[in-house]
Formats: C-alpha cells, sequence, structure tokens
C-alpha cells in the first residue's frame, strides 16, 4: 500500500531518496546487521566465498534436512552444502551467527560466444551489531583456517621426491614432483612396542597442539625424528603411519641428487607447512662425517685421511654436513612452520653427533627385531589372529612357545611378515605352527653362529700366547 502510494504521489528520484531514507532508519534501530559474501567479485572469485562454502559443509552435514552433494576432482570425500536458498545457525565463541546461501535467477545480458553463469550466488551472514567486532576480528579468519585445514584432509596427500636435484624445472617452477601418497600403514597396523607406540603418538599429539607453545618460547615449530635400526625393521613404515595420522604430505629428499647447499635451501624453501620431510639412509646419502671433513681440499683429496676422491663421487659435491645441518636447524629450517624432519639409518653410530643432538634430532627411535608385542600385531593384521580368542589349551601352549623363541630368533617384522603372508590361506593355528618351526630354526642357527665366533675368538687368543 505504502509503496503504491509512493509511486503514484512521488516522482522516481523522490521516492529513491525516500526509500533510501527508510531503510537507513530501520537498519539505525534494527539490531542486525548484514554482510554479503558474493561468488565472483568482479571477475575474479572470492575466496572467501569458498572458504564458507566448505567450513558451513561440516556443520551442514550435521544440522541440514536438504543439503547439496559434491565431490572435487582429487578429493577424497564428499562436501555437503547448502542448499539454495537454504539457512543455517553457526556459534563461535558464544556468539550465534546466522547464514543464509542466496541464489538469485539472473537474465543472460547479451549474446555473446561465452557463456555466462546466469545465477548470482552469494553467502549472506546476519550477525547481531554488538558482535560486530568478534565476527570481523576473529569469526573470519577462523572460517578461512578452518577451510584450509577441511580442504588438506580431504584433498589427496601427496609424496614429493628431487628428481631434478635443488634446481628449478625448465618451467622455472618446483624442483619437487609429486604423487599421490596412497601407502597404507598406520600406527594400527605397524607393529612394535606397545608402550614405545603410545610414546610416539603422545609426541605427535603434543607437537600439532603445539602451535603457542613453539611460538611462546621462541622455538620454529619443527620436530626432529631419527628412525634407526637393521633393515626390514619398518622405518620406512613408521613414516608413512606418522604421514597418516597427522594428514601431513611427504617430502622424500634424495640427497645423492643434491649438488650443492644452495640447492639443499632452495628444496626447504619449496616445502610447504604441515609435511614431513624424510631422509632415508642419511648414513649412505653423503660423505657427512663431521663438519670439518666434509669440506674437499683444493686437490679434491678425502680431509678425513682417504684417498683422492672420484669425480662425481658424493664427497665431491659441494654439500657438505653443515649444510644439512642448517637444512634442519638454521635459521632457513623456519621458513614454513609445523614440519617434522626425519632420518633413517641402519647404522646411527656412523653418524656426526652434531647430527642426532636434541634440537635436530628430538627423538632417536629404535626400530628393533620382532618381539612377542609385534609379533602379535603381525599375526592379527596377516592371520586375523585376536588376542585372548584362544581358548582351547594347544593354542595357548603355542602362543607361549611362540614367546619363547621369538627373540632369539631375531628375525624382522618384514621377515615374518613374509612367512604369515605366504600361510594366510591356512587357518590360524596351522600358520602360526609353521612359524614356530622357522623360528626354532632361525634360533638354532643363531646359536650355532654365537659358538662358532666364541670358538674362533678362543683360537685366536691361544695363538696369541702360542
Ligand atoms: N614394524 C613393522 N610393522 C609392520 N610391518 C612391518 C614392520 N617392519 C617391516 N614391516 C613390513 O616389511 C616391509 C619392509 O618394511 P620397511 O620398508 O618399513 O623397513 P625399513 O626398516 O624401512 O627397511 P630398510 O632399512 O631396508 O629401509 C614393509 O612393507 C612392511 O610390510
Ligand atoms: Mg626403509
Amino acid at each position: 500500500f505504502c509503496q503504491s502510494l509512493l509511486h503514484t504521489i512521488f516522482p522516481p528520484e523522490f521516492r529513491l531518496l525516500i526509500t533510501n531514507l527508510v531503510q537507513r532508519f530501520s537498519n539505525y534501530f534494527s539490531s542486525f546487521c548484514y554482510f554479503d559474501i558474493i561468488e565472483i567479485d568482479g571477475f575474479s572469485v572470492n575466496e572467501l566465498y569458498n572458504a564458507v562454502q566448505i567450513y558451513l559443509s561440516s556443520s551442514a552435514s550435521v544440522f541440514g534436512n536438504r543439503l547439496s552433494l559434491t565431490r572435487a576432482l582429487n578429493s577424497t570425500t564428499f562436501t555437503f552444502g547448502l542448499s539454495n536458498n537454504d539457512r543455517i545457525v553457526d556459534t563461535f565463541r558464544g556468539v550465534t551467527v546466522w547464514w543464509e546461501h542466496v541464489v538469485i535467477q539472473t537474465q543472460s545480458q547479451s549474446l555473446s560466444w561465452r557463456s555466462s553463469p546466469n545465477e548470482k550466488r552469494f553467502f549472506t551472514l546476519r550477525i547481531l551489531k554488538k558482535d560486530k567486532s568478534v565476527v570481523l576480528d576473529t569469526y573470519l579468519d577462523h572460517i578461512m583456517e578452518k577451510a584450509t585445514e577441511l580442504r588438506r584432509k580431504n584433498k589427496d596427500r601427496l609424496l614429493y621426491t628431487n628428481s631434478h636435484g635443488g634446481s628449478m624445472d625448465s618451467r622455472g617452477g618446483n624442483p619437487w614432483e609429486a604423487v599421490p601418497f596412497k601407502h597404507p600403514s598406520t600406527f594400527d597396523t605397524l607393529a612394535m612396542d606397545p608402550d614405545k607406540k603410545e610414546m610416539i603418538l603422545e609426541d605427535l599429539r603434543d607437537f600439532v597442539d603445539g602451535k603457542f607453545f613453539y611460538q611462546n618460547r621462541g622455538r620454529a615449530w619443527k620436530r626432529g625424528y631419527l628412525l634407526y635400526g637393521p633393515p626390514g625393521t619398518g622405518k620406512s613404515s613408521m613414516i608413512a603411519a606418522m604421514a597418516n595420522f597427522l594428514q601431513y604430505d611427504i617430502y622424500d629428499l634424495e640427497l645423492t641428487e643434491v649438488n650443492t647447499n644452495s640447492d639443499l635451501r632452495k628444496l626447504l624453501m619449496k616445502t610447504t607447512s604441515k609435511s614431513i620431510i624424510v631422509i632415508e639412509d642419511i648414513d649412505c646419502s653423503a660423505n657427512l662425517q663431521n663438519r670439518a671433513c666434509s669440506k674437499i681440499d683444493s686437490n679434491n683429496r678425502d680431509p678425513a685421511g682417504g684417498g683422492i676422491l672420484k669425480e662425481g663421487s658424493s664427497a665431491s659435491r659441494s654439500i657438505t654436513l653443515s649444510g644439512l645441518l642448517n637444512f634442519t636447524d638454521g635459521l632457513w629450517s623456519c621458513c614454513g612452520s609445523e614440519r617434522l624432519f626425519v632420518f633413517t639409518t641402519n647404522h646411527i653410530e656412523r653418524l656426526d653427533p652434531a647430527l642426532l643432538r636434541s634440537g635436530r634430532m628430538d627423538m632417536h627411535i629404535f626400530m628393533s627385531h620382532c618381539t612377542f608385542p609385534s609379533l602379535k600385531v603381525l599375526m592379527k593384521n596377516y592371520l586375523g589372529w585376536i588376542d585372548g580368542d584362544d581358548e582351547d589349551v594347544n593354542s595357548k601352549m603355542l602362543l607361549q612357545d611362540l614367546e619363547k623363541v621369538i627373540c632369539a630368533a631375531e628375525m624382522t617384522p618384514a621377515d615374518i611378515s613374509e612367512i604369515l603372508i605366504k600361510n594366510r590361506r591356512k587357518d590360524t593355528y596351522s600358520a602360526m605352527s609353521e612359524l614356530l618351526q622357522i623360528l626354532k630354526y632361525r634360533r638354532s642357527e643363531n646359536n650355532n653362529m654365537k659358538k662358532n665366533i666364541r670358538v674362533s675368538n678362543d683360537k685366536s687368543v691361544e695363538e696369541k700366547y702360542i
């Protein structure tokens, strides 16, 4: 009625003025304010619109009755979204906000060769005026952060490798090449002492939650792990389990491909946060005995006392131990945050103490030969054996026998996995009996070998005296 009255009485310019005035007047007395977050801002996509969409998808899946469902390329999960013109309420630090997803059909303006979208989409955020500062100062940042986290969670994680050394590729881009990371190892399938496993998990949880702890103590938000032990004890499997647990990408650094310290630095600068930087078999990767000897003298002679180094050998490259130390602990190491450095070796005694000190390698984890608790995990993995399910006396005795021989057999989890894979079609009891025979055989072999060593040692002592 008011509108038609306006139309008949007032001229158009005057009508606009009055409408504006009424709007201002009602805005002045309303306790709400509104923000429109438009999908396309001019010609570019509004990042905040995408972030809100992802952010709301997490709560929409819980509260919504009618939702849109999408699955993006390279995504591992489905994404829920608000349907057109649907609403949702969210709360943040005690503040309630109302979201509406508005879709307006627009008419195509011209006949052009480019198909233009004929929908205008935006989110409207309605908040109480008194909450404006909370929303603008922290809520929107919280949405952006949460969206980045969800995006990372839903995306395939990547395994990077430096196939071009540290130099930029011909396209001037990233020195790292990536493939989707699909390793299925988890802490559940990892065979190791349960206490040790829990200690590592606790350490990883602490690290992830430690943003403010590290910041307040003036430390770079990074942590170093050294995994050492015989081949086949699960060092690489542990790295995969860590990445799967933390949902991090992995940068597998092939040190022998890197020619100079500056290339090493470039590689480091191109890694992202929330990642694990891995150097496998660090003792074989380069000549890194100590800081001084890693420098090559003018005659290309190994300063540690060795002969002249062959051209192109790892030591004749100019990557040095101090370069590697700076990589893990120097000023450059904090150019990103929330990163783990994991080094593996079969021979910890060959590593320079500088590399092992806390702050560089904060945790030294020994991956041992298979123990009884590890064996239980492997039997669960490969035979579907469940602890406590062995009711009959024979099975219980078999289990006790396995416990007695497992340590003396000195077999790695990789060896035992192979035996269990071969016998996985047999029933659990037969597979375990087969394993017991092999363990007993390995134990007696080990005992004989130790005896022979003792005899030869005794003989050499006798010869010395004669
Ligand atoms: N602790 C373990 N838990 C579960 N599986 C294991 C474990 N150790 C070894 N395996 C099995 O053995 C295979 C080889 O293990 P992995 O590559 O992790 O050993 P590694 O310690 O890295 O050996 P290397 O020192 O030769 O690199 C894995 O594919 C896995 O199936
Ligand atoms: Mg390995």
